[in-house]
């Protein structure tokens, strides 16, 4: 049950990267369930329409766009076609991402290319093109998805360097951009909120589980509980919150180690 008040996100213009699974999903459908037309874009065109007829199968105020988000060009076209379609875009979630699980003495270039265009370079690039055609002239709000990078990650080293980056753009453009009408933040999820694609990642459940003794709830945290944060950090609520970093992980970043018996 969404815990905000539809009249402030009415018609509200939504772009959500990596909505059709997950977390994006989550967003997206808290995002529709509030009111707003709802636009997300990732990779795989059958993900996107499995969303799509799943959540809103009889009306437009959810569209698929296949846009990958290391391509400059395709984001051109995504931020230009939503707004031919819809008009304008209010909201902006990057959340959109990924890495895989290596020692840093293993990672070739390629692999640490692909992960840093990913999470760095393609929010970099989704930021800019939203505010060059829309959010200069008629302002927004952007919340970037990242992982919690307090301590490093150990085996994602690739992708916490990339998150971390992230989360200092989110402070520069949150000055850069604040007389515009444009506030950004981050949302850090720790570690470990399950969801079928998440996990697919990791071959499986298992890593998600084992996690669950280091976590002070003793739970996994879900996808709907980082939905419920961005959709707080979209709102009117946070009309005076820029350049902030939330996290979304039951404590697990104090004493994560403790307590690892029960
Ligand atoms: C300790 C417990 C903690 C447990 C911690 C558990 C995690 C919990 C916290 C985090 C959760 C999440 O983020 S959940 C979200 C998970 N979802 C995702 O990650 C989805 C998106 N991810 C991806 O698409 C990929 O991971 C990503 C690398 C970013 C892009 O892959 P692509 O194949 O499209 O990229 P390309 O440009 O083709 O480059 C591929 C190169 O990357 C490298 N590469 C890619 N996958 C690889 C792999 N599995 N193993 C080795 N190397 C790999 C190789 O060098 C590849 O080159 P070649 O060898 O020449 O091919
Ligand atoms: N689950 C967790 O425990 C945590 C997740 N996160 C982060 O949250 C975000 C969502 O992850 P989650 O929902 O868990 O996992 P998913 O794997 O379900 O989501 C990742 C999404 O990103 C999309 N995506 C990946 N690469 C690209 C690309 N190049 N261009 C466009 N879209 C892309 C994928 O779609 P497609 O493959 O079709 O392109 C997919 O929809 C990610 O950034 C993730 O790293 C952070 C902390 C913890």
């Amino acid at each position: 049950m969404s815990v905000f008040r539809p009249l402030l996100f009415k018609n509200k213009v939504a772009l959500v990267t990596g909505g059709a699974t997950g977390i994006g999903k989550a967003i997206t459908e808290e995002l529709l369930s509030l009111g707003c037309k709802v636009v997300i874009a990732s990779r795989k065109e059958e993900r996107l329409k499995a969303t799509v007829q799943e959540l809103c199968p009889n009306s437009n105020r959810l569209r698929g766009k296949v846009c990958n988000i290391r391509k400059e060009d395709q984001i051109n076209t995504l931020i230009s076609s939503t707004l031919s379609e819809l008009g304008k875009i209010d909201y902006l979630v990057n959340n959109g991402g990924g890495q895989y699980l290596s020692p840093v003495a293993d990672i070739r270039l390629k692999g640490w290319d692909a992960v840093v265009e990913t999470n760095l370079t393609g929010t970099f690039l989704m930021c800019k093109e939203v505010y060059g055609q829309w959010m200069r002239e008629n302002g927004g709000v952007i919340v970037n998805i990242i992982l919690d990078t307090s301590r490093g990650i150990p085996m994602m080293a690739h992708s916490a360097a990339a998150r971390a980056g992230v989360d200092n753009l989110t402070k520069s453009l949150a000055v850069e951009w604040a007389a515009n009408g444009v506030r950004l933040n981050t949302v850090a999820p720790g570690g470990f909120i399950y969801s079928p694609t998440a996990a697919a990642n990791y071959g499986g459940r298992d890593v998600f589980e084992k996690a669950r003794v280091g976590i002070p709830a003793k739970r996994l945290g879900t996808t709907q509980e980082v939905a419920s944060a961005v959709c707080f950090l979209l709102s009117p609520g946070a009309s005076f919150i820029s350049g902030e970093t939330l996290k979304v992980d039951g404590g697990a970043n104090f004493f994560p180690s403790l307590d690892r018996s029960r």
